[in-house]
């Protein structure tokens, strides 16, 4: 792995448009109706901005940022407990299709296990949505003690690691969990053990350190040079949508989040606006589309997938012996299961309810799915363990 190619072009996280037809799903399972929509009441809300509406509008539009907004978390079909989807038989079709294509975890359990013979598996997981479920406020989204205890267990069996948008900090807040890696800020911020090859020369953003208990780590920062200029962007950010009722801003430390999960929908193009007045004097940052969060990060060729290479080399898992499993829900988890993909080893576990196009090979329907799958594991382990 290249590590010095921090400084390459964008790489840009989105996700690859879902192929309604191929998989014959309905577009009201995975998007709103479409961009008119989006502007018909858009058109009425207040926007405290001297620039006129039609640009306004013209700017976000043409960015494609109100359709990304729209489709971040679309509206849910209500999940059945047996099939998954509680609707018409059209629907039991679609589900069938996708199920097909992303199968069960938890049903698809023994042929997982047949392929980790022999082979130490590592675990990598994403926080919210995946160990913790959404909610209203990211100050919130506390993860159960349940969970805790199930990825406590894992790590004991497995190398685990967290890889999460947040901060670094504040993912470990909420874990909690001395036994994990942690990377913070989609990657950008990884703790990891002492290895000679991750120090010197060779890796420049990669640094010595001492974690909360005393114990020396290697710290890596591909994106630090970019610290100060995120944090005025927070401020800039902070201060160009304070007038939008909902709206809260977060510091991820190496990248910023704008979350309007608890906007009203009128007011979406305000938002959008907003950032996008914040964003135009920043050319080496870069937006991507979270679940109901707007994201604003370098423009580095760095993201979680190259973040699990990263960690799988420094934690000496770089051989074939090896079955990463990556657990994730948001978009730009797909950076993680795409290496897997690539590298043609492991295994990209998408956890979601709503049926949605990905590089995963599996899913899981919600972060309770995801500790039944953990708890299996351990038990799989122990029962095998000679
Ligand atoms: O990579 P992750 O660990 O999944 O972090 C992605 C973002 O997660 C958080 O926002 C999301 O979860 C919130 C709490 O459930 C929810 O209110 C919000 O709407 C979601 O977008 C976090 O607050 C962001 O900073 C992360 O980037």
């Amino acid at each position: 792995m290249d590590l010095k190619s921090n400084h390459a072009a964008p790489v840009l996280t989105d996700p690859v448009p879902i192929n309604k037809s191929r998989l014959g799903i309905h577009s009201s399972l995975m998007t709103y109706s479409g961009p008119g929509a989006a502007f018909s009441s858009g058109l009425c809300v207040t926007i405290p901005r001297k620039k006129p509406i039609t640009s306004v509008l013209d700017d976000i539009r043409s960015a494609g940022w109100l359709d990304a907004m729209k489709s971040s978390s679309p509206p849910r079909k209500k999940l059945s407990k047996d099939l998954n989807i509680e609707v018409t038989s059209d629907d039991d079709h679609i589900y069938s299709s996708w199920i097909l294509k992303y199968p069960s975890a938890l049903t698809s359990f023994e042929q997982i296990m047949n392929s980790a013979k022999g082979k130490r598996i590592a675990l990598f997981m994403d926080y919210d949505g995946t160990l913790s479920p959404i909610v209203d406020d990211p100050e919130r989204a506390f993860m159960s003690n349940a969970m805790r205890a199930a990825v406590r267990n894992a790590a004991k069996y497995f190398p685990t690691a967290i890889i999460s948008g947040r901060s670094r900090d504040k993912v470990y807040e909420f874990v909690g969990l001395t036994e994990l890696y942690y990377a913070g800020s989609h990657g950008m911020d990884i703790m990891g053990p002492v290895r000679p090859i991750m120090t010197g020369e060779d890796h420049p953003n990669c640094i010595r350190s001492t974690d909360k208990q005393g114990k020396e780590v290697n710290l890596f920062q591909p994106a630090s040079e970019f610290l100060p200029m995120i944090n005025e962007v927070f401020r800039s950010l902070i201060e160009n949508t304070k007038e939008i009722k909902g709206v809260k801003v977060e510091n991820n430390k190496f990248c910023a989040s704008v979350h309007y999960r608890n906007v009203d929908e009128k007011s979406w193009p305000v938002v959008a606006q907003s950032v996008h007045d914040v964003l135009k004097g920043y050319p080496r940052l870069r937006l991507t589309h979270g679940r109901k969060v707007l994201e604003v990060r370098p423009v580095i060729d760095w993201n979680k997938g190259k973040a699990v290479e990263f960690l799988l080399e420094s934690l000496g898992l770089n051989g074939d012996n090896v079955l990463p499993i990556y657990f994730g829900d948001d978009r730009t988890d797909e950076d993680a299961f795409k290496v897997l993909r690539e590298r043609n080893q492991g295994f990209g576990i998408l956890v979601s309810s709503v049926l949605k196009e990905s590089s995963a090979f599996y899913s899981l329907r919600d972060p309770s799915e995801v500790m039944q799958f953990l708890k299996q594991l351990v038990n799989f382990y122990k029962l095998t363990a000679v």
